[in-house]
């Protein structure tokens, strides 16, 4: 479902060189539910953009859905759906249900289905009550909600998510955990998830993936992920110490032939 194949990002930032991402390989098969890991800068963002088509590599291939992301946009937007917890893809004045009206004129939804899908979210997220309020005026967690809603009203094979708890409250988060969970077991949905929260980790995911400088340096199940630190049994602690035991800096001037090391699971 998602293919990813050597593929590296940088950037040219006041005359050096920033490799946000490296020779980075990886495979998610259809129906997956995969963490993705990696501290601040670690190249988790630019993997997204890449893999959603808003930035393309700069080396190596990569395909969602047998799409390549950057060259077939519009058609991989039929394939794909995409959360940004830090940024709304709603119209800010706009009441709710006409946001969602919107998204189901631009993905061409038919009437029908959309009117079955949006009953179905309204019933599993509770949207109910603030269908009618503009999305200014919604609460982070009603907000993040309408998100994901939107993010699924054209029925995607592949949900990516970036960040989507953040800020939430404990019971908002328990919600949404409980709803991605089941459009992955009942719906078959591929889910792709990017968090700082081990909690999300630790409760949705059964594979993990850690980046770190650019590579992946860890692919396993959660219990492998614990098992890489012998003796911590928390999956925050294991994380932390992979974390700090890595040795480079996270962005430096690029050196043709050098690499960077990287932290070894
Ligand atoms: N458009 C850009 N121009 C220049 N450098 C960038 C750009 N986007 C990302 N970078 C750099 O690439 C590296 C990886 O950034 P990225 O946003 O992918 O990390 P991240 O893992 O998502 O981090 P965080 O957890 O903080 O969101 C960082 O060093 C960042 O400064």
């Amino acid at each position: 479902m998602i293919d990813v194949d050597r593929i590296g990002r940088s950037f040219r930032v006041r005359g050096t060189t920033v490799h946000a991402v490296r020779d980075l390989s990886f495979r998610v098969g259809a129906g997956e539910f995969v963490g993705y890991l990696g501290p601040n800068g670690a190249g988790k963002s630019t993997t997204i953009k890449m893999l959603t088509g808003i930035l393309a590599p700069t080396s190596g291939r990569v395909t969602v859905a047998g799409l390549d992301p950057s060259r077939r946009r519009t058609a991989l937007a039929r394939e794909i759906g995409v959360v940004f917890g830090q940024r709304t893809t709603l119209w800010w004045d706009l009441p709710l249900r006409d946001s969602f009206e919107l998204v189901r004129l631009l993905y061409k939804v038919d009437r029908a289905r959309f009117r079955e899908r949006l009953d179905e979210m309204t019933t599993r997220l509770g949207l109910g009550d603030f269908l009618g309020t503009p999305v200014r005026q919604l609460s982070l967690g009603q907000r993040m909600r309408g998100d994901i809603t939107a993010a699924l009203l054209h029925d995607p094979s592949v949900l990516v998510l970036d960040e989507p708890t953040i800020g939430l409250d404990i019971v908002s988060k328990a919600e949404v955990r409980a709803f991605l969970r089941e459009l992955n077991t009942e719906h078959g949905t591929t889910v792709l998830l990017t968090t700082h929260d081990l909690g999300d980790i630790e409760r949705l995911c059964r594979r993990v993936m850690l980046i770190d400088h650019g590579r992946l340096a860890f692919d396993g199940t959660v219990d492998e992920l614990r098992a890489t630190v012998p003796g911590e049994t928390s999956i925050e602690d294991v994380v932390a110490h992979l974390y700090l035991s890595s040795p480079a800096p996270r962005t430096r001037p690029h050196h043709p032939g050098e690499d960077p090391p990287i932290a070894t699971a």
